[in-house]
């Protein structure tokens, strides 16, 4: 997993490290303190995990799909874009987060931008009203093979007829529903990071976002790294983004928003009263 904490983790870890080569009782207080910084770094993500409701059997079954699949392969054989771990899936925690989400609001459409293996696809769905009303989410992807793979646990879960999953550059499917398709009541963004600004502004200026819609945007803390600290960042340029991003929303009067620390951070945007 990255995330900010992980960063933190691996910093005190390398301290650890240095201090249990060095000699002397100054330094074993010091050690004993990053230690105990370590365990509770560490303990902290599994324990929201633990804690956090765990989604119907197939979330499981798609987490633990995701986490064993051979991404390295699926790579080198050119069926997928990107170098993938199974870090790029939002887990349960976060999935189950943003599921009581939709649930709160009483969302009936949803739009998630970057689905992955869909394990957030998934959460969201299985939280949609099951009333009978006009319902769905649509999940737009740039890989066709995460749409076959997540296909059978959509059907397990009983959510595949209210999927669409459409496959393409997402931010020309984005285009494509400006005053096409009715507002959405929760959208997620969550694909690649220097097209958020694209992404946000196409949505905002085209009434995809439903009045008292809920925006929510992935990785705006992005290991909780400022430019300065850009060498723990995986990506510099994601992580320049990401940073532009926050000011370009913060600075927005048309929406109110708040950054939750919710794993690689996540923003809360709605249009403003
Ligand atoms: C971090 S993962 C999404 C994780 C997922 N939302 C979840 O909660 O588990 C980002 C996804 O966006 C997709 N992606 C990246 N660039 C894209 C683009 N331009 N258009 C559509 N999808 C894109 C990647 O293939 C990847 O599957």
């Amino acid at each position: 997993m990255e995330t900010p904490l992980a960063t933190a983790l691996q910093l005190v870890r390398s301290a650890i490290g240095s201090l249990e080569g060095a000699a002397g009782s100054s330094s074993a207080g010091a050690l004993q303190s990053l230690q105990l910084a370590a365990a509770l770094l560490g303990g902290l993500d599994p324990y929201l995990d633990a804690s956090s409701s765990r989604g119907p059997p197939a979330l499981q079954a798609l987490i633990d799909e995701t986490e064993s699949h051979d991404w390295a392969g699926a790579f080198r054989d050119k069926k997928v874009s990107f170098e993938v771990t199974s870090g790029w899936s939002a887990g349960n925690y976060e999935g189950s987060f943003i599921a009581l989400v939709a649930r709160a609001i009483k969302a009936k459409r949803v739009l998630e931008v970057g689905m992955f293996t869909g394990t957030t696809t998934l959460c969201i769905a299985d939280s949609l009203p099951k009333d009978g009303k006009v319902r769905g989410l649509i999940a737009l992807e740039i890989d066709e093979y995460f749409k076959h793979l997540a296909a059978p646990f959509f059907a397990k879960a009983g959510v595949a007829d209210i999927i669409d999953v459409r496959v393409g550059p997402a931010l020309e499917s984005v285009q494509a529903m400006a005053g096409t398709e009715e507002p959405f009541d929760l959208i997620f963004i969550d694909a690649d990071k220097t097209g958020y600004h694209d992404y946000y502004e196409t949505i905002m200026s085209s009434g995809l976002l439903a009045k008292g819609g809920v925006l929510l945007v992935d990785n705006t803390l992005y290991k909780a790294s400022k430019e300065q600290l850009g060498h723990l960042q995986l990506n510099a340029d994601y992580g320049r983004a990401l940073t532009a991003f926050n000011k370009h929303v913060n600075d927005d009067a048309r929406v109110e928003a708040s950054v939750l620390p919710i794993r690689d951070g996540v923003t809360w945007i709605m249009h403003a009263k």
